[in-house]
């Protein structure tokens, strides 16, 4: 199987009294390229962790493929899921391919070498985000959108079947965004990914979920909810939405209060 079905179900999310996530319910066919879209602090990464089960939901459920995702053993889950997570505490003293190794683990028997397969995988997952210059650096001594790069490589190596991505482009220069999102959309997998670019989002995503104050506001595919009016609401700023000549997808003109200088 190269891809999941993922459902979450009315999940909730609180720490103490205040919910973080209330009362989501999200879906993502096998093949589709979710992305989650909303102000700070409106749930993304807090929603993204209760996918790739770091916080429990309070109620509700996350479901792979029809089943709990909670009820999967660690090593089923590592199989099924990868994720990359924002400023995620790597230090590891490793060169850059040992890190993008770590990804084969879950395929492996203990303490089992690299195979030729699981060589070919990292060499791949390398080139995919143009990382192959960068195999025998130490991971440590990279820049951050370097680093960013070897973290998807590091998760495509591992062949998950649901790609879960906090802010992925984080970091990256331009040419690498497009073709990091390039890359994920070309995946068979599921790809689940929180972007605060909207017309990224607009341009790689199949569908969207606006999330605002923990709940979803609007869900679909791009071009019938990023509307002036919603972004008005949600983000609190005058946009003008235009289908872009070119490319056909919704382009976000952002319009500040402020004249143009
Ligand atoms: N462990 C926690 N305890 C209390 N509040 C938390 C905790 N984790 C997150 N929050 C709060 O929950 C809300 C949602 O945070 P979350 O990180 O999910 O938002 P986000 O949409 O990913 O934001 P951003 O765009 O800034 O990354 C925020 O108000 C945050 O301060």
């Amino acid at each position: 199987m190269t891809a999941t079905e993922l459902s979450v179900d009315g999940v909730t999310l609180s720490a103490g009294a205040r919910h973080l996530v209330r009362d989501v319910s999200l879906t993502a066919r096998p093949g589709e390229t979710i992305g989650l879209v909303g102000p700070n602090g409106s749930g993304k990464s807090s929603l993204l962790r209760t996918v790739y089960r770091v916080l429990r939901p309070d109620t509700g459920q996350v479901r792979v493929d029809g089943g709990d995702a909670w009820s999967l053993s660690v090593r089923q889950l590592a199989r099924t899921v990868a994720a990359v997570v924002q400023d995620s505490a790597a230090d590891f003293d490793l060169a850059v391919r040992e890190v993008v190794a770590m990804g084969r683990t879950p395929h492996k028997r203990l303490l089992a070498g690299d195979t030729p397969e699981d060589a070919d995988l990292i060499d791949s997952a390398l080139l995919a985000v143009d990382a192959v210059h960068l195999a025998d650096r130490p991971f440590d001594r990279l820049s951050g959108g370097e680093r960013q790069r070897v973290l998807i490589a590091r998760a495509l190596a591992q062949q998950p079947t649901l790609l879960v991505l906090d802010e992925p482009t984080n970091h990256l220069d331009i040419r690498h965004q497009l073709s990091v999102l390039g890359t994920l959309r070309r995946l068979p997998t599921t790809v689940l990914l929180a972007l605060h670019d909207l017309n990224l989002a607009a341009y790689y995503c199949d569908r969207l979920y606006v999330l605002h104050a923990g709940e979803v506001t609007a869900s679909g595919p791009p071009a019938e909810i990023l509307t002036p009016h919603l972004l008005a609401e949600v983000y609190g700023v005058e946009t003008e939405v235009t289908i872009h000549p070119r490319t056909g997808a919704p382009q976000v003109t952002f319009l500040p209060e402020e004249p143009h200088v």
